[in-house]
This record gives structure tokens, sequence and C-alpha cells, in this order.
């Protein structure tokens, strides 16, 4: 059979490519260096796979798939199961399906993000629902910084009628703090706005 260490790097590979690409897209739409956050990133980030495996549930009024959460990194890019859905966004406190669609890759935009473009485009809360029938899995590939990376708005997007809106962390700080806030079903990025 085909190697899968070598499927992983060569999907890891082309998720990267996908990486640059919304990261540049989204510095130009905010109006600043388009390889800024590229820029952020040093040959020490991280980059990680977790397979996520969902086993029919018979109660899925009791039990989520996976707690509520925003992810921790930069970008999560996710694959999702084709015909099975649960992964569920918040918004203003209600609870929102993420529709399934074949070949679809779906970019999530994380804290360490949110923090570095100041807010305007959010990490969002979200989380994993079960059901009865079908089991579900899912491929995410979280893309971080380097732990040494102080997190801290671009400074573009700053100027005296736009403050910055979080405290300034060094990522492995970031890091440490994550695990416990997920725990309590919390972000830990609330505690940093300012
Ligand atoms: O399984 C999913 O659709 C979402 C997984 C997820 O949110 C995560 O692994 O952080
Ligand atoms: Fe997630």
């Amino acid at each position: 059979p085909e190697s899968f260490r070598d499927v992983l790097q060569e999907y890891a590979s082309r998720t990267k490519k996908i990486r640059d690409l919304v990261l540049r897209s989204i510095a130009e739409l905010l109006e600043i260096d388009e390889d800024y956050f590229v820029n952020q990133i040093s040959n020490k980030a991280s980059g990680f796979a977790r397979f996520n495996y969902y086993p029919p549930c018979p109660r899925p009024d009791l039990v989520l798939g996976l707690r509520p959460h925003s992810d921790g990194g930069l970008l999560t890019i996710l694959f999702n199961d084709d015909n099975v859905g649960g992964l569920q966004i918040q918004r203003d406190g209600r609870w929102y399906n993420v529709p399934t669609k074949p070949h679809t890759l779906l970019i999530n935009l994380a804290d360490c993000l949110e923090i570095m473009n100041n807010g305007i485009f959010r990490s969002p809360f979200h989380r994993v629902v079960t059901n009865v029938e079908k089991d579900r899995l899912s491929l995410a590939v979280f893309y971080a910084v380097d732990a040494e990376t102080m997190l801290e708005p671009a400074p573009g997007l700053l100027d005296d009628k736009r403050p910055s809106r979080y405290r300034k962390m060094l990522a492995k700080d970031f890091v440490a703090g994550l695990f416990e806030h997920f725990r309590q079903g919390k972000r830990f990025i609330d505690t940093l706005k300012i």
C-alpha cells in the first residue's frame, strides 16, 4: 500500500500553500503589507494534523463530539466528512450548523490571527455535536506561529482611533493557558481583551 507518511506530507505541503495564500489575502483586505502575517511564521513554527473520529452516539442530547472552543493557532485547515454534519459555530449566543460540502476545505481563522489583526476578523467559537446513526471523520491541520513569537496586533492596523484590543503575550504563554480554559469551556483569548 501507499505510504501514509508520504500522503500526509504531500497533504501538508499543499495545505501550507493554501495557508500562505489565505494569510496574504487577509493582509491585502486589511490593507497592510501582503507578507505581514506570513512573515510572522518562522521555520520553527509548528503545524500538526489531528484526525478526529466521532462514533455514533446513542445520546446526542447529552454528549458532545468536541466541546466548545476556538482554535489556538493562526489558521486551521479542516477536511470534513462529505456526508455527516456535526460542526457548529456560535454567533450571538446561538449555534449554527456548518453545512457539509464534498471536496471542500474549511479554513478556520484561529486565535493568534485574531490578535494579530486586532479583532477585525474573529476566531469563531465552535463545537461538534454527535448523532445516533453515523460515525464521522475529520482531519484538522493546525498552523501556528513559533513559541517565541510575540502575539500583538499588526502595527499597521493601529492608530489613535484604533488602539490595540488585546494585551501582548508570547505565543508559548498563550498556548500554555489554552487547555485549562478549554477544559472549563472558556476562551483564553477573552482574558487578553482590553
Ligand atoms: O471535527 C470537526 O469538524 C472540527 C474539529 C475541530 O474543531 C478541531 O479539531 O479543533
Ligand atoms: Fe477546532
